[in-house]
């Protein structure tokens, strides 16, 4: 359908759908919705069981594993293959589980922020058509759609008007900037044959969003057919990943090499040292699946899942990306707009002055034209909220002219103007905007501008919006008007507004400042209007800065923001090693919300700001911010917990296996008994996903550097061989002798009880939280299987026995050791910490 819709125009492409101009009627768009089925793009969410867990599959460490379970496979070492695979598929299913978990907490909420599209239906055939507001899935080839500011484009479109319409299309092609769009009659015209569809002006597509402008436009394909729909099966995610995400997969890196380089490593050195062959690969397999955290994906989903569960039920947030959580716990810096997020965005005209700052209620008058003949003109499917307000202030007005064209708002301009037709032969422009840039469109001498300035910036430093307004008569002519005829302009006086704060700011920016995080305002309104604003909200000592100034990358609060200076203040902020979010309401906040590490909207903001938001607030309270960030620093606190301990003990096993190995006639483990060591780990740090973190990890974004991290494994790593090797020497001595030590079984046991043991600690104890909770129940259980397993039945099967009584006794003395100096190294390291 849109292929053919490509070259055709407008009036072919309405005959071909069987509709016109004046849109379908509900009977046959209740026939046609019947026919192609609901308007929503295969969901991305909703996956099916067999795609999520070949998702998980793809996670490099369960990729290593398989590879390792393979190898074991080939040498015929079957039990070492089927342990391997166990572990494979338990962490696939968890991991599936808790995705699958998340997204059903998730899907109410969705409902709730999702969009609806204005629609021009007839009631019958002779009926005259009505615009309104349908859900999106409603919508059918044929319908008639109006587009505003902040609209998503619903459906693939065909614009049969237009007018100053530009669109986001960066979720389609990757481009940033708002591309412009037209309803040309002849298409195709100036485009060589097959060119991007994307390109052509008089076409748009789902899964684009209205930046400026408006439009009336045929949907020409729906659902499943929409080119959005057709790329989303190739499209990926569509944002790199956090960067705790990227630390966590850089030292996931380190790791898989180690692990790649253990095998051989292992082999050659039993070969040169003690001779061994091939025989000692399973065993070298195991140390290599020993060395991995295969439960970190599995840690990762449980812990973004129950995150974003809990926000979702208990603060009213939607996650749309999960990820995104961890940055919101590591956001340093958060970009705030002012109108719509710290104010209601519900103005009420408070006065209208003319040029010499006394009350002129012409002055409201002609703005009110300006609104009105804007919103028919244009086609608006609403009225931003300021042209609401002088349409409510003024009454009845505009009826009495013509309107001859409009020219909308657009906010890097910062006007609008609309067009009527003024008396005999004249048109006369009545352009209202920003101070400043309807001053720069008036003829004036600089004294007087001054002045004019001088009497905006007082109106706004009372906290009141300002919109200038200033007329043109032109001798009448057919050519359409554009942003370049918004010149040599009459002044003619100030509308003033009064928008209250919104409830709960003050308190969410208490609570922000209180979590460590820095707020810059970035508006698009006058500096004074803003600073007032901040006071109010109990914000003390704002340097305020206008975009453009080279202070705007460090002052509190930077007015006259365009939408591309907001997005190039975060990407700086970025740039200079912040983890920047951004919360802003409306289509101006669009680039940033993009440019941010993670986009925020509250749920009363325009469509396309909540589609390219990675976080929604569902409740109007800003409070849920604060909430959502210590979901983050929750979720990444535990997973760094957990790497740490899994890692530094893991390490400090391996290292003394290998030195054991080397050291011993025989294997110090069997590789099932590693294995098996190894299950008995991961169940137990299964309690890290549901661990309640130390306060102080809440108090302060969450870094994850990964050398400090690195470095802190291989201290405790070593320190953990060592309390391993002393184990080794003290069972030599107390065994005394080769004979005792050709007790193999009951040295395999007793160092599987070690091992267990020592696990157990170090979990209870490298933590850094208070309450042990959920993890001190899951040490003690695995302190307690480490006792109890050897000399069970079950241990018989792995090869182990009981220990002959001397050996609890030993190891306990050990331990009794062991625990003060991990305290000891544990307390150094926090110290040294920032
Ligand atoms: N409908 C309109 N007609 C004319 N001028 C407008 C209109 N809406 C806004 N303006 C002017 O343009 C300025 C910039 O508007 P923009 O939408 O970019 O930001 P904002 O709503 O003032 O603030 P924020 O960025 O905090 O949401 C406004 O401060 C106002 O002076
Ligand atoms: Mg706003």
């Amino acid at each position: 359908m849109a292929s053919e819709g490509a070259a055709a125009t407008a009036l072919q492409v309405l005959r071909a759908l069987e509709t016109g101009p004046r849109g379908l009627t509900e009977a046959e768009a209740a026939a046609r919705l019947a026919g192609t089925g609901e308007n929503v793009p295969p969901a991305p969410h909703t996956a099916s069981w067999p795609l999520r867990c070949a998702r998980a599959l793809r996670d490099p460490f369960t990729a290593v594993l398989l590879t390792l379970g393979l190898v074991s496979a080939l040498v015929a070492s079957w039990g070492t293959a089927v342990v391997i695979l166990a572990l494979v598929a338990v962490s696939c299913g968890l991991r599936a589980a808790g995705e699958h978990r998340a997204d059903r907490s998730l899907a109410a909420l969705r409902e709730l922020v999702a969009g609806t599209a204005t629609v021009l239906r007839r009631a019958g055939a002779d009926a005259a058509p009505r615009a309104r507001e349908i859900p999106v899935a409603d919508l059918v080839p044929g319908d008639v759609v109006r587009l505003g500011p902040g609209d998503l484009v619903p459906a693939d479109v065909r614009l049969l008007r237009a007018r100053g319409l530009t669109v986001h299309q960066a979720v389609l092609t990757g481009e940033s900037a708002p591309v412009a769009k037209a309803a040309v009659e002849t298409p195709g015209a100036d485009a060589p044959p097959g060119a991007d569809p994307f390109e052509e002006p008089h076409l748009c597509f789902q899964g684009s969003g209205v930046a400026t402008g408006s439009a009336t436009a045929v949907v020409v394909a729906t659902g499943e057919r929409t080119r959005f729909a057709a790329a989303q099966h190739t499209a990926d995610g569509r944002r790199e990943a956090s960067a705790f995400d990227r630390s966590v997969h850089g030292i996931s890196w380190v790791l898989i090499r180690f692990m790649l380089l253990t095998p051989p490593l292992v082999l050659m050195a039993n070969a040169a040292l003690r001779g061994r062959g091939l025989e000692t690969l399973p065993f070298a397999v195991a140390v290599a699946v020993g060395l991995t955290p295969e439960m970190l994906p599995v840690i990762v989903t449980t812990c973004l899942a129950r995150a974003a569960a809990l926000l979702a039920r208990a603060h009213r947030v939607v996650v749309r990306r999960l990820p995104a959580l961890h940055d919101l716990g590591a956001v340093d810096v958060l970009c705030l707009d002012k109108t719509g997020t710290l104010t209601q965005d519900r103005p009420v005209v408070d006065s209208a002055l003319g040029r010499d700052g006394h009350a002129d209620p012409d002055v409201l008058r002609w703005a009110a034209v300006g609104a009105w003949w804007t919103l028919q003109l244009a086609e608006l499917p609403a009225p931003d909220a300021l042209d609401e307000a002088l349409l409510a202030a003024a009454g009845a007005v505009g009826e009495e002219y013509d309107g001859v064209g409009a020219v909308p708002f657009d906010p890097g301009r910062r006007t609008a103007t609309a067009v009527v037709a003024g008396g005999l032969g004249s048109h006369v422009l009545v352009t209202k905007g920003a101070a400043e840039d309807v001053l720069a469109r008036c003829d004036l001498d600089p004294a007087a501008r001054e002045r004019l300035l001088a009497l905006a910036a007082r109106e706004a430093g009372a906290g009141l919006r300002v919109l200038a307004v200033a007329t043109a008569e032109r001798p009448a002519r057919t050519r359409p008007y554009t942003a370049a005829d918004e010149r040599g302009l009459v002044f003619r006086g100030l509308v003033t507004f009064r928008d209250a704060l919104a409830p709960g700011a003050a308190e969410a920016l208490r609570g922000l400042a209180g979590l460590g995080i820095g707020v810059r305002v970035l508006t698009g309104d006058h500096p004074a209007t803003a600073a007032r604003a901040c006071r109010d909200l109990g914000l003390d000592a704002v340097r305020v800065a206008v975009a453009g100034d080279p202070a705007d990358l460090t002052a509190d609060v930077v007015a006259r923001c365009t939408p591309k200076d907001k997005a190039r203040i975060v990407s700086a902020l970025r740039a200079a090693g912040h983890t920047v979010g951004f919360l802003g309401d409306g289509v101006n906040d669009v680039p940033a919300l993009r440019a941010a590490d993670v986009g925020i909207a509250p749920r009363t903001a325009v469509d396309l700001a909540r589609e390219t938001a990675d976080v929604v607030l569902a409740e109007k309270d800003l409070g849920a911010i604060g909430h959502a960030v210590t979901a983050g620093r929750h979720s990444s606190a535990n997973i760094a917990s957990y790497l740490r301990v899994t890692l530094s003990s893991n390490l400090g096993n391996v290292i003394a296996m290998l030195l054991a190995g080397l050291l011993l006639p025989f294997l110090p483990m069997l590789p099932v008994q590693v294995l098996a060591q190894n299950l008995c780990f991961d169940a137990a740090q299964l309690a890290f996903a549901h661990d309640r973190p130390g306060p102080a990890a809440l108090r302060r974004p969450t870094v994850l550097r990964p050398r400090a991290f690195l470095r802190f494994i291989t201290g405790f790593g070593v320190l953990n061989a060592v309390a391993d090797l002393a184990t080794f020497g003290v069972l030599a001595i107390a065994l005394r002798g080769p004979d005792a030590l050709d007790d193999r079984a009951v040295f395999h046991s007793a160092w599987f009880t070690e091992n267990l043991l020592t696990q157990a600690l170090v979990m209870y104890l490298l933590r850094g939280g208070s309450r042990p909770g959920p993890i001190g129940w899951a040490a003690a259980a695995l302190a307690a299987v480490g006792l109890l397993l050897p000399a069970s039945p079950l241990g018989a099967v792995l090869g182990m026995t009981g220990l002959p009584p001397a050996c609890p006794l030993l190891l306990a003395a050990v331990l009794a050791l062991y625990a003060p100096a991990l305290r000891a190294v544990r307390a150094r390291h926090d110290r040294r910490l920032p």
